[in-house]
């Protein structure tokens, strides 16, 4: 096996993952044992990738046998029968499964979903005018990104996060996130348990009844899509495009209700937490701000809101969305990938069924990738001529299991950074001393994914002529936005 740390006396490095900030202590075995370095959860070998060439290497190049999830047993297969797209298994149902992310997420499809981005997006701005706390804004991003999310799956847009769709979706997301903490369940380590009989199994009797739940919510959507297809009342969707080819995708009627979950499960929470990292990044770097500032009112002026037309001409804001990607990535060691053959590497063993990490934290810190890592410049990405940092898809994973959201992500973050900054000076919230509210740059709450712990954020608007612009924008927005309004 790779190099790695000692064993602990319980037998393997549980103890010594830092629960809070894993990645940092995947990071410090990196530096301490190279960039393949392996380690134990359990009795499950680990292998960390702490270099890109590592994980392009293996992830990307072998991805035929890199394409695994380790086994979860409470989230993959009792809570959602193997069918959850994140915690499936690489195989024929995945590969089916994912033909349809790809046909329905690509990078020529998504140009359908602009639409309703550019609108919420409008909506989003018109709301910041009138928050009333430095807080606000944050509910605001989250109705903006489930709408998209709930529009591209459904065809149906949300309003408020209060709407009973929303409220059902969050608990059926939370749940599943709840189960897969490490450790948790005792299961996970001693699967001999599930040959227990059904009735003594006590850890399944809850996650059962939340199943059941589940199973309505996601059949109770995709029939009601069915309906309007019957009906011809149905809006261009996900749903509407895979039940037109089900037999085609080889889906069955459970498979494609979770599939079309997949989005909401992986595809809201990490574009709400990369926008956030940029008012973070905006907070702290107050000139790049005024850069990308510069360049928009170069191109787009005050006559007209920027728009996706608008994305070419704006190469300092795209640098820009790469540098916040680059700056806090959001899965900070990625999703974890379980190799389904015995390989080796650089003269290392790496056996079947290891799980394997991308360290993409430690990688996006690599100052042989990314002079001063510690700086936010968006200016490398413009001077770089690393083909693999100019088309920047570190973040969002590699090889087979790449994220499929990929595109749409892009175009939600192109749309609020561009607007963001044309609108607004986004500025520290005032506390109650009167002093600004500078919020740390590296506070994050673990988990898969790693969101800044919430912090307040002031959106000063720019001049009187944005101001109108926007109302008047909003106020066209809402009614264009009416056709994905529920029906
Ligand atoms: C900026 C926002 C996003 C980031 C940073 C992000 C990042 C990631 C990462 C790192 C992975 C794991 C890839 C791997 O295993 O190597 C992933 C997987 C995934 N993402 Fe995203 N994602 C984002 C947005 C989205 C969106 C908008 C959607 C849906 C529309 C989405 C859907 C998925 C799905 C379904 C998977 C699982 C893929 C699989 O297991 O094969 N993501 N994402």
């Amino acid at each position: 096996l790779p190099p790695g740390p000692p064993r602990t006396l319980l037998g393997d490095n549980r103890a010594d993952v830092s629960a809070k900030r894993p990645w940092k202590t995947f990071t410090e075995w990196n530096k301490t044992y190279g960039p393949v370095c392996s380690l134990y959860l359990g009795r499950t070998p680990v292998i960390v990738l702490g270099s890109a060439q590592a994980a392009w290497d293996l992830l990307d190049k072998r991805s035929d046998i890199y394409s695994g999830r380790p086994r979860s047993i409470m989230a993959g297969e009792i809570l959602s029968w193997g069918v959850r797209a994140i915690t499936m298994p690489y195989g024929a149902r995945y590969k089916r499964w994912r033909a349809l992310m790809q046909a329905s997420l690509n990078s020529t499809a998504v140009a359908q979903y602009r639409p309703l981005q550019s609108l919420e997006s409008k909506l989003f701005l018109r709301k910041l005018l009138d928050v009333k706390d430095s807080m606000e804004y944050r509910g605001h991003l989250s109705v903006f990104q489930m709408s998209v999310i709930f529009r591209l799956a459904y065809g149906r847009r949300v309003r408020t996060l209060q709407d009973d769709i929303v409220i059902a979706n969050m608990k059926a997301g939370a749940n599943f996130g709840s189960l897969q903490v490490p450790g948790k369940y005792l299961v996970e380590s001693w699967p001999i348990l599930l040959w227990l009989p059904h009735r003594l199994q006590w850890f399944r009797h809850d996650v059962e009844k939340a199943r059941q739940k589940n199973l309505e919510l996601y059949m109770g959507l995709l029939n009601r899509v069915r309906k309007q297809m019957a009906d011809g009342t149905a809006q261009p969707s996900m749903a509407t495009f895979g039940l037109s080819k089900q037999q085609e995708f080889g889906l069955t009627d459970l498979e494609m209700a979770y599939t079309l979950a997949g989005p909401w499960d992986a595809g809201v929470g990490t574009t709400v937490i990369s926008i956030e990292v940029f008012l973070l990044a905006m907070l702290h770097y107050p000139d790049v701000m005024r850069k990308a500032q510069a360049e928009i009112d170069k191109v787009v002026g005050f006559s007209r809101i920027p728009e996706y037309d608008d994305m070419e001409s704006l190469p300092y804001v795209n640098a820009l969305m790469k540098e916040v990607a680059r700056w806090r990535p959001v899965a900070r060691t990625g999703f974890p990938h379980q190799l389904t053959k015995d390989d080796t590497y650089n003269g290392y063993f790496l056996p079947k069924g290891a799980t394997v990490y991308a360290n993409i934290n430690a990688i996006m810190q690599d100052p042989e990738l990314f002079a001063d890592p510690e700086v936010f410049r968006p200016e490398r990405f413009l001077e770089t001529t690393h083909p693999k940092l100019q088309n920047f898809t570190i973040h969002f994973g590699f090889g087979r299991r790449i994220c499929p959201g990929m595109h749409i992500a892009n175009q939600s973050v192109f749309i609020i950074f561009a607007r963001l900054l044309w609108a607004f000076d986004i500025a520290p919230a005032v506390g109650e001393d009167g002093k600004p509210v500078i919020p740390p740059d590296d506070d994050f709450v673990s988990g898969l994914i790693t969101r800044p712990v919430p912090f307040p954020c002031a959106f000063k608007v720019r001049n009187k002529v944005v101001e109108e612009l926007i109302v008047l924008e909003a106020d066209r927005a809402e009614a264009e936005a009416a056709r994905w309004d529920s029906n």
